[in-house]
């Protein structure tokens, strides 16, 4: 019988969050591995995007450890950080910078330095518009410049914060095949979305909810 490991990338230890003195979860633990898919649900103000800004590192916990394979992320954060895409709600798109500059900025601090911005907004459907201000585009292009970058990523784990929000239904489509080749690459995909998905079906996506609770 073939021996397989499943590798994990990611593991939550019993993670407390607690804002305004409200608990948003508490004692939160699970596994996230190569090639899992994973969405966050729960209803507006449930603690998603806090969960996914304490995964990444962004911010503390009221108790509890993430952990990068096998290593607490606060003593290994320049190889997790080297390994890390986070996409949050405003996702690092500068208005006063041209999508093109955008990209190429964003992915020369995450230390690229050899990529074809013109070939990666193609694939986002912005080509006409590298040099357009971020500005001045569409709520769409705006978040499909942020979400160029995704394009052109060697980190495993990915956690994007309502990627979708403001994409058109072809644009959903495309990412959702980008998120499948990515796991099916070995990485992760963490994301919140309020959308149902189309190509990522039931059985391909691992969903954790979180639920209002008060002290
Ligand atoms: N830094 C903070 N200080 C105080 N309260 C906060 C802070 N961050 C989040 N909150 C509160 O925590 C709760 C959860 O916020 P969060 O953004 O995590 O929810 P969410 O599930 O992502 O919501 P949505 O679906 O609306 O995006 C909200 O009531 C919010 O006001």
């Amino acid at each position: 019988m073939a021996n397989i490991t499943i590798k994990t990338l990611l593991s939550a230890n019993k993670l407390t969050c607690i804002r305004e003195e409200r608990i948003l979860f508490d004692e939160l633990s699970f596994e996230i591995h190569a090639g899992d898919i994973v969405q966050i649900e729960g209803p507006n103000g449930a603690g998603k995007t806090s969960l996914l800004r304490i995964l990444a590192g962004l911010s503390r916990p009221y108790a509890g450890h993430t952990f990068y394979i096998d290593e607490d992320i606060n003593r290994c954060r320049d190889e997790y950080n080297q390994d890390l895409l986070y996409l949050g709600h405003l996702a690092g798109v500068k208005c006063e910078l041209t999508a093109e500059e955008n990209l190429n900025f964003n992915l020369r601090i995450s230390g690229y330095d050899d990529f074809d911005t013109s070939a990666i907004l193609a694939k986002v459907n912005l080509t006409g518009f590298e040099e357009a201000l971020a500005g001045h585009l569409s709520a769409g292009q705006h978040r499909r410049t942020a979400l160029s970058r995704l394009w052109h990523s060697n980190c495993k784990i990915w956690i994007l914060d309502e990627p979708f929000t403001a994409i058109d239904k072809k644009g959903v489509e495309e990412l959702e095949q980008l998120f499948i080749q990515h796991a099916d690459n070995g990485g992760c995909v963490i994301l919140t979305t309020h959308q149902d998905m189309g190509i990522i079906k039931d059985d391909r996506l691992r969903k954790i909810r979180l639920d209002y609770r008060f002290i």
